[in-house]
C-alpha cells in the first residue's frame, strides 16, 4: 500500500515520522506532497519517504491519501488533485472544520475519513477522533485506525459535530494547558526560580497531577479536595481562582473554537 501525506507541515511530518517508526510502511512507499520547495528541500534531509513539490506523479500512485494542509488551503489544494484523483482511493483528512461531504464533492471521491488528532501524536502520546463516510469499508476503516494508533489513542465517533467538537477540545487543548503552564512558569519566576528549575517545577506538577487522574479513579475535584488541607495554601489559591472567572472563561475559549471548526467548515 502506497500513502501519500499532502502538506509536510507539524502534522504532515507527524504523520510521515509515525508510519515509519511503526513499520506501517518504508520509505519506498510513503510520499510526501509540499508546495513550499524550501520546505520540500528540508523534509528530502530527514528521509522520511520521497518528497513531490506537485501531485503529478505521486497522487496517481497512492491508495491512501493523508490530508494535512491548512483548511484555509484546501479549497486550492481539491481543485488541483480533482483530475487525477480515483474513487478507489481512500482519503483520510486532519483538517479543523472541513466536512467529509466537502472533501467528497471537492475532489469528486466516496471514501473519506475525518480525523482530528493533536500535537502530542509527535510523541506517540496524540488523541484523535474519526469518523467515516459510508463508503469506506471496514477494511479500509481499520487499517486507518491501525494508522491514527501509531500517534496515541484514537476513538470512533459516529458524526461530525463530534470531531468538531474534539477539535475544540483535544485537538486545541494542548494549548491551553500550555497557557496554564506558561502562567505557572511565570509565577514560580516572580518568585525567584531561574527559568529552567521554573519549567521543571511546573512540568512535573503537570505530568504528576495527570497521571494521579489517568490512574485512579477519583474526579478532578476530589483530587483538588485531597490536596487541599484545611486552612491552607492550595485553598488560598482555589479561593482566587474561584473568586475570579477563570473557570467559566476556559470553558468560552474552547467554545469558541468549537464555534470556529464550524465557521471553518462552512466557509
Ligand atoms: N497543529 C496542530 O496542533 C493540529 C493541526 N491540525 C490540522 O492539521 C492541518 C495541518 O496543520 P499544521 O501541520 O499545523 O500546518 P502547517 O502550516 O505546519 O503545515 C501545512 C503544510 O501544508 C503545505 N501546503 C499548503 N497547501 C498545499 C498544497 N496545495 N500542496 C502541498 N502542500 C501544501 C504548507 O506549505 C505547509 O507546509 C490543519 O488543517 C490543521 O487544522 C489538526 C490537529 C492538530
Ligand atoms: O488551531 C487549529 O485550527 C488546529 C486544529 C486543532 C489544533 N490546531
Amino acid at each position: 500500500m502506497k500513502i501519500l501525506v499532502i502538506g509536510g507541515g507539524n502534522m504532515g511530518k507527524t504523520y510521515a515520522r509515525s508510519l515509519l517508526r511503526a513499520h506501517l510502511v518504508n520509505q519506498d512507499d510513503l510520499m510526501i506532497l509540499e508546495r513550499q520547495s524550501d520546505k520540500a528541500e528540508l523534509l528530502r534531509d530527514e528521509k522520511i519517504g520521497t518528497i513531490y513539490t506537485g501531485p503529478e506523479t505521486c497522487l496517481a500512485a497512492a491508495d491512501l491519501i493523508i490530508l494535512a494542509v491548512k483548511p484555509q488551503d484546501s479549497g486550492a489544494l481539491f481543485a488541483t488533485l480533482r483530475p487525477q484523483t480515483d474513487p478507489q482511493q481512500v482519503y483520510l483528512s486532519i483538517m479543523a472544520g472541513v466536512t467529509i461531504k466537502s472533501i467528497q464533492e471537492g475532489l469528486g471521491v466516496d471514501k473519506v475519513i475525518r480525523a482530528m488528532p493533536n500535537l502530542p501524536a509527535q510523541i506517540g502520546l496524540g488523541m484523535t477522533a474519526y469518523t467515516a463516510s459510508d463508503a469506506v469499508t471496514r477494511i479500509e476503516l481499520v487499517l486507518v485506525q491501525n494508522l491514527l494508533n501509531t500517534t496515541g489513542k484514537a476513538i470512533y465517533v459516529d458524526d461530525e459535530y463530534s470531531i468538531d467538537a474534539t477539535t475544540a477540545i483535544s485537538g486545541s487543548g494542548p494549548a491551553y494547558v500550555l497557557y496554564f503552564m506558561e502562567a505557572m512558569i511565570e509565577a514560580a519566576t516572580e518568585m525567584g526560580f531561574n527559568n529552567s528549575q521554573a519549567e521543571l517545577l511546573v512540568a512535573q506538577t503537570f505530568r504528576g497531577a495527570v497521571e494521579l487522574q489517568m490512574k485512579n479513579d477519583l474526579t478532578c475535584r476530589e483530587w483538588i479536595e485531597r490536596v487541599s488541607s484545611k486552612g491552607g495554601t492550595t485553598e488560598a489559591a482555589m479561593n482566587t481562582f474561584r473568586a475570579t472567572s477563570v473557570f467559566e472563561d476556559i470553558k468560552s475559549g474552547a467554545r469558541a473554537a468549537l464555534e470556529r471548526a464550524i465557521e471553518l467548515g462552512r466557509s
